[in-house]
């Protein structure tokens, strides 16, 4: 286990809670930059640590909100910078709608590894609420989001963020620059939710692209002939994988199919 020491505090690091911290000063600053964060925005930050991107916020907005689980690094940041809200806890279960406060959030974050993916779900969910987000995630995973059609990354993550959000890969961030150093290397991506949804049933929506990304190598009709009535979609389109069709396009073919009630309601709750 490492142990870290900084100004008053030590603590040996925790992977369960994705603790790897940020020395360099300049991607912070970099960060906030490309967010776009102004004076009077509400902010709020995923996970501060020892406070290094925190610092860069405060260049920028001088009193935000942060969510921090570990106790002692709670402690830490209200004891540095009092001028900020620190919430002690859970990011996936802190309701958000009190700190919107009737308008949308800034979110920014180098946020844990383990939870990257139901920190993006919960933010796709809360999209109402979220003006954008900055975050700093595993390598592989920011390719994933900002994925295009025709290649090994492009999948469910990328349809889903895509189809919602507009997506932006920032730049990579070398795992070197962390301590503890992690085994993999970072990435930055910008998320901002589109203003309207492009698609009415959000719900049926995430369970098509699940099926039609099933089983990669199958056509859309095998993946789907289960599921809907294709009979409005061309055979061209069909016979492609899913991988092939654009966001849009899946978001068209959508449209075409008609699920047929197989009773299995169940399958939309995950
Ligand atoms: C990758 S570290 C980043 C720390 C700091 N922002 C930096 O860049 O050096 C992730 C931080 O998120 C905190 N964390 C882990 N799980 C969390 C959760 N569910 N909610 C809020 N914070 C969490 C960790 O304790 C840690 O401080």
């Amino acid at each position: 286990m490492t142990k870290i020491e900084y100004k008053h505090t030590h603590i040996a690091a925790k992977k369960k809670l994705g603790q790897n911290f940020l020395l360099d000063k300049n991607i912070p600053k970099k960060i906030v930059r490309e967010s776009g964060i102004r004076e009077g925005d509400r902010v709020l930050e995923i996970g501060p640590g020892f406070g290094a991107l925190t610092t860069a916020i405060l260049e920028v907005v001088p009193s935000f909100t942060a969510i921090e689980k570990d106790r002692e690094l709670a402690r830490f940041i209200r004891e540095e910078h009092p001028q900020i809200e620190l919430i002690e806890g859970d990011f996936l279960k802190a309701p958000l709608e009190p700190l919107a406060a009737g308008g949308k959030l800034a979110v920014l974050g180098n946020i844990p590894y383990s939870i990257t993916s139901p920190i993006l779900f919960r933010l796709l969910d809360n999209r109402h609420l979220v003006a954008s987000a900055t975050l700093m995630m595993q390598h592989e995973v920011a390719q994933r989001i900002a994925a295009v059609p025709s290649t090994k990354e492009y999948g469910i993550l990328a349809v889903q963020m895509q189809a919602f959000c507009d997506v932006k890969y920032l730049f990579k961030v070398s795992r070197s620059v962390f301590k503890p150093r992690p085994e993999v290397d970072s990435a930055v991506i910008r998320m901002v939710p589109k203003a309207a949804d492009p698609v009415e049933d959000c719900e049926g929506f995430r369970l098509f692209v699940r099926r039609a990304f099933h089983q990669r190598r199958k056509t859309l009709w095998n993946n789907l002939k289960e599921y809907y009535d294709n009979s409005a979609v061309p055979e061209a389109t069909l016979k492609l994988r899913a991988e092939a069709l654009s966001v849009p396009e899946l978001i068209t073919l959508f449209g075409q199919l008609r699920a047929i009630d197989r009773g299995d309601a169940d399958e939309r709750s995950f």
